[in-house]
């Protein structure tokens, strides 16, 4: 019989520190995360984007950080999806056809993953489809193989549902309870609930999928943060897996400070990029009145928006959309600017939002603390960003990266009240 020990996220396991670990262990933990390009009710499922990142780069993020794999792969059919790999840093199998198709389990891909890859003892198999991963799972999952000594380890959550039995036409006419007494019904909090694999991880060794397991052997569950707890599986969990993330998701090591200033470029970000020029020579340029109310609102909290173009763009017409914005214009190099005005307002830059469309913004959309680009900017600026609007430039993206600040924002501000 296989044993099966308990872990818990919320459980104060020591946790080893992030660089190095990998390196030092003499095991061979991959970390796997399968992303067909054809997924069944959403389209190229793997890489939408969730919350302006795509859904592989959620916990591609994690895997990196967490610093325990010793190689981190994406098996994939798709160039798409191979390249969003690639940009989140990790390598990239193409699998076969035949572990490709609908019926095709994640056991098959994993086994023909392992069937090129000799060097890997440990298959940590993550899904795509829980986004809400965080590195110290992963560092908790990692320890609990290397140094206690199990074979497999998956994430479950802890749920408190009654279950009662399904009435079957002409087999079973009436319903039974299953986990409770009708007569006694617990209190959730006289209740421990039940375990439920979450589809978010999957450890196993080599020699256990082998033997045709990813679950078996020594084994035990992870229980994982109920919030942290996010499965996409029909196009209705997508928006409520946005909100989720946004609130409860990992965004990289660097800790989110308050936005004290946003920096928009003005063509392709602030308007469309389109410029309406008269006889005499006259621009007219249009904007959108959400943007102006997302400026209005940033503003009334506090954040202090810029604007800025690398063109020389008419400032007349500018101050006459009254939007309240110092702007620079005709700017040969952006960072300078911004680094000019970020020490005048005595910010560090990640203080410093930015929006931008271009080349010329790649480097402030690195440097700055959070950064966004509207969905038609071009590659590069995607490339350098970690929020992608759904919106597009001119279209509503200020008001959406508006949103997104405020909602990181909250997530900063209750960090900053725990005890
Ligand atoms: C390890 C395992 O058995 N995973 C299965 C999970 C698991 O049982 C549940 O998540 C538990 O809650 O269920 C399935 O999960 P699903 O089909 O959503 O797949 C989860 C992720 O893995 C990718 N995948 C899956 C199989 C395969 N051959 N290639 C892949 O690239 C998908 O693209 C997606 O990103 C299911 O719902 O049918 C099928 C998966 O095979």
């Amino acid at each position: 019989m296989a044993a099966a020990v308990r872990a818990s996220s919320s459980s104060t396991v020591a946790v080893p520190q992030h660089s190095g670990d990998a390196e030092r262990s003499s095991t061979h933990m991959a970390a796997l995360i399968l992303a067909r390009g054809g997924s069944k009710g959403i389209p190229l499922k793997n890489i939408k984007l969730l919350a302006g990142v795509p859904l592989i780069g959620w916990v591609l993020r994690a895997a990196l950080d967490s610093g325990v794999f010793q190689s981190i792969w994406v098996s994939t059919d798709h160039d798409e999806i191979e390249k969003v790999a690639k940009q989140f840093g990790a390598q990239v199998h193409r699998r076969s056809s035949e572990v490709s198709k609908d019926s095709s389990t994640s056991l098959d891909a994993i086994v023909e993953f392992l069937q090129y890859h000799d060097e890997v003892d440990v298959v940590g198999n993550i899904q795509a489809t829980s986004p809400c991963l965080h590195p110290t799972d992963l560092i908790r999952v990692a320890k609990m193989i290397r140094e206690d000594g199990f074979d497999s380890v998956f994430s479950v959550v802890r749920r408190h549902q009654f279950r009662w039995s399904e009435i079957k036409k002409g087999v079973c006419d009436v319903t039974k309870p299953q986990n409770l007494n009708p007569a006694k019904r617990p209190r959730r909090q006289d209740w421990d609930g039940e375990l439920y694999e979450n589809g978010s991880f999957y450890f196993a060794k080599r020699s256990l999928i082998d033997k045709g397991y990813l679950q078996g052997g020594k084994m035990a569950y992870y229980e994982m943060r109920a919030e942290h707890s996010v499965d996409i599986d029909v196009d209705i969990d997508w928006p409520i897996a946005e909100q989720r993330v946004l609130r409860f998701g990992y965004f990289g090591k660097e800790a989110l400070k308050e936005v004290k200033l946003l920096v928009c470029t003005i063509d392709g970000c602030l308007t469309t990029g389109h410029i309406y020029v008269s006889e005499d020579g006259k621009e007219v340029l249009s904007y959108d009145v959400r943007d102006a109310v997302g400026i209005h609102l940033l503003q009334k909290r506090g954040v202090e928006v810029r604007l800025i173009s690398e063109r020389d763009c008419s400032l007349k017409t500018l101050s006459a959309m009254k939007l309240g914005c110092a702007v620079e214009v005709s700017v040969a190099n952006k960072l300078h600017i911004v680094e000019k005005w970020r020490k005048e307002l005595n910010l560090c830059w990640k203080e410093v939002a930015y929006l931008g469309n271009e080349e010329s913004d790649v480097e402030c959309l690195k440097k700055a603390g959070m950064s966004a680009v509207p969905a038609d900017s071009c590659p590069a600026a995607q490339k350098a960003t970690n929020y992608i609007c759904k919106c597009n430039g001119g279209r509503g993206a200020i008001r959406e990266f508006a949103e997104h600040i405020f909602l990181l924002m909250e997530k900063v501000n209750s960090a900053g009240k725990k005890p």
